[in-house]
């Protein structure tokens, strides 16, 4: 009896450290998820779901914009995995360049991997170049739209036919491609569109009118259509919404007219590493996750506070907007100089 006395107490220390230890662990696991630098699912899907390695192997992947940024990446970690691959974009030696690099990287042979020069905007000659993949591989599994442009300008300053280029790049061509390549998925039941959308395709930002414009059109035109081939569980239709990431985004980015190109880029180090996003985006195709939020924190963080809470957002918005602004009009870099102070050019 006395004995018993003595041990309830011990039982309840024991249960209590390990009660303890229990919480600590949950608080941990809970603080590492919000963050962290992706969506819950993604997250979960990169942690515990099925890897690209034993889902993308063989599989023939078509990527736009391939020539350099998150394009490029992604060739490079497809073609480790061992996907066979389609490479677009308007620079040939550029796909050349590329073609070689996945070559050095990987165990592809020279025919596993397609040189495809092509011209987001010239969508006549979308079919053509569609049936030249098929005439090559037979079929196509993976469509990724990610060739794109961004925008640097005020919108008071910025000629309409900027917005009209925004438009024509980033939705109507990626539209286009899907276009051709959509009837023949449906055809045989299975197969994947993914498109890199951005997080200002939920949200806005300063200085980016039109390109948010055409990703908010992305994500209408993609949401929409996820809905109407319901009827075809084979088909997957994603979309991906990264944040800021290390690529060669600014130096590409519309400014106020169509022939003037951005002066100065500015420093990409703050910005998510190209190689841990395309890690995130193939470990949402791995697992069919249908939209993957993917971005450092503070950024991520951002916005959900945008999607739950859009009156304390806005109010966010109107401090971080201001001084995207100024730093722009002081000719400093527009992204990095929210949370640092750039040396003035
Ligand atoms: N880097 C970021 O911070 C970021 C964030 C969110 C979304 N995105 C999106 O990611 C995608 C890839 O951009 P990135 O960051 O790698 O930039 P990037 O400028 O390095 O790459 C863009 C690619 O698109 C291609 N492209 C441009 N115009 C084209 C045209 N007319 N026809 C065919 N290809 C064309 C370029 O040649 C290049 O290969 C874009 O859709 C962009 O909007 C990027």
């Amino acid at each position: 009896m006395c004995l018993l006395h003595e041990l309830l107490p011990m039982d309840m220390t024991v249960g209590c450290i390990l009660l303890i230890v229990a919480a600590v662990c949950a608080v941990v696991q809970v603080l590492r998820f919000i963050f962290a630098d992706a969506d819950f699912t993604l997250l979960w899907a990169a942690s515990f779901g099925l890897k690209p390695e034993s889902t993308l192997r063989g599989r023939v992947v078509w990527i736009t914009g391939a020539s350099s940024g998150i394009g490029e990446e992604l060739a490079y970690q497809l073609a480790q995995i061992g996907a066979q691959l389609v490479l677009s974009a308007r620079r040939e030696n550029e796909l050349e360049r590329v073609k070689r690099e996945c070559l050095g990287r990987s165990r592809l042979h020279e025919e596993d991997i397609l040189v495809l020069p092509l011209d987001l905007l010239d969508r006549k000659s979308h079919e053509a170049k569609t049936a030249a993949v098929f005439q090559h591989f037979g079929k196509i599994d993976v469509l990724i739209n990610n060739g794109g442009r961004s925008q640097r300008s005020l919108c008071l300053e910025t000629d309409v036919e900027v917005y009209e280029a925004l438009m024509e790049l980033n939705f109507l061509g990626t539209v286009s491609i899907t276009k051709t390549v959509l009837p023949y998925m449906v055809k045989r039941g299975t197969g994947t569109v993914t498109s890199v959308s951005s997080v200002v395709g939920i949200a806005g930002a300063p200085l980016a009118t039109g390109y948010s414009a055409s990703k908010h059109a992305l994500q209408g035109f993609f949401n929409s259509l996820r809905v109407e081939l319901a009827e075809y569980p084979g088909i997957t239709i994603s979309t991906i919404l990264p944040g800021p990431v290390q690529s060669q985004i600014v130096q590409n980015a519309f400014t106020e007219s169509l022939h003037k190109s951005v002066w100065q880029a500015g420093d990409q180090q703050h910005k998510m590493a190209t190689s841990r996003c395309v890690r995130l985006i193939l470990c949402g195709l791995a697992n069919r996750v249908k939209e993957m939020w993917i971005g450092q924190q503070p950024f991520l963080l951002f916005f959900y506070v945008w999607q739950y809470t859009p009156t304390l957002a806005w109010f966010m918005t109107g401090i971080l907007g201001k001084k995207r602004i100024q730093n722009f009009k002081a000719g400093l870099d527009a992204d990095s100089a929210y949370f640092t102070k750039p040396k003035a050019p």
